[in-house]
């Protein structure tokens, strides 16, 4: 996707939401590589696309069905850089996101990894920053 795309405004109970359009991808065109989570829906796999590594959610089940439609429509909404890219989504055979992928996991795995991973106070006040300028845009949005 590139940075020059533009969003569209959709009207939905009155409130006029933006979202960037969606690129379908194929889920054929996936390296699927192991295994890196599971959250509240869905499994989560490192894969490479195009030559990148990404972080692939995917779905099994028609009850996550709604879940991943919730979180896709989210992602569609958001371009922030501090906020995971969704570089598209498998819709047809298998359903899935295909997301940016961020070496280390995630900062609730970092702060609660065992044995723990010492880090200093810049380390945690520029992590909080970005934290807090994330929830701002976030905050920001219609
Ligand atoms: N883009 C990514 N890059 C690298 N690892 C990821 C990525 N997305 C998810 N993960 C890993 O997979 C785990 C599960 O992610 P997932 O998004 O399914 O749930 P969560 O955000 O941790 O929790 P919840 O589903 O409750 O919001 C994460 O904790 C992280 O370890």
């Amino acid at each position: 996707m590139s940075s020059s795309e533009s969003p569209s405004t959709s009207s939905e109970n009155g409130d006029s939401t933006v979202q960037y359009p969606l690129t379908e991808i194929d889920f054929n065109e996936l390296v699927l590589q192991n295994a890196i989570g599971r959250g509240t829906y869905g499994l989560v796999q490192k894969a490479i696309w195009q030559g990148k590594e990404v972080a692939v959610k995917l779905i099994n089940t028609e009850m996550e069905r709604k879940a991943f439609q919730v979180e896709l429509k989210q992602l569609q909404r958001v371009r922030h850089e501090n906020i995971v890219k969704l570089y598209g989504a498998c819709t047809r055979s298998r359903i899935c996101l295909v997301m940016e992928y961020m070496e280390g996991g995630s900062l609730h795995d970092f702060l609660h990894s065992n044995p723990k991973i010492p880090y200093t106070s810049g380390h945690a006040v520029s992590w909080a920053t970005q934290c807090a300028d994330a929830v701002a845009y976030l905050h920001g949005l219609r």
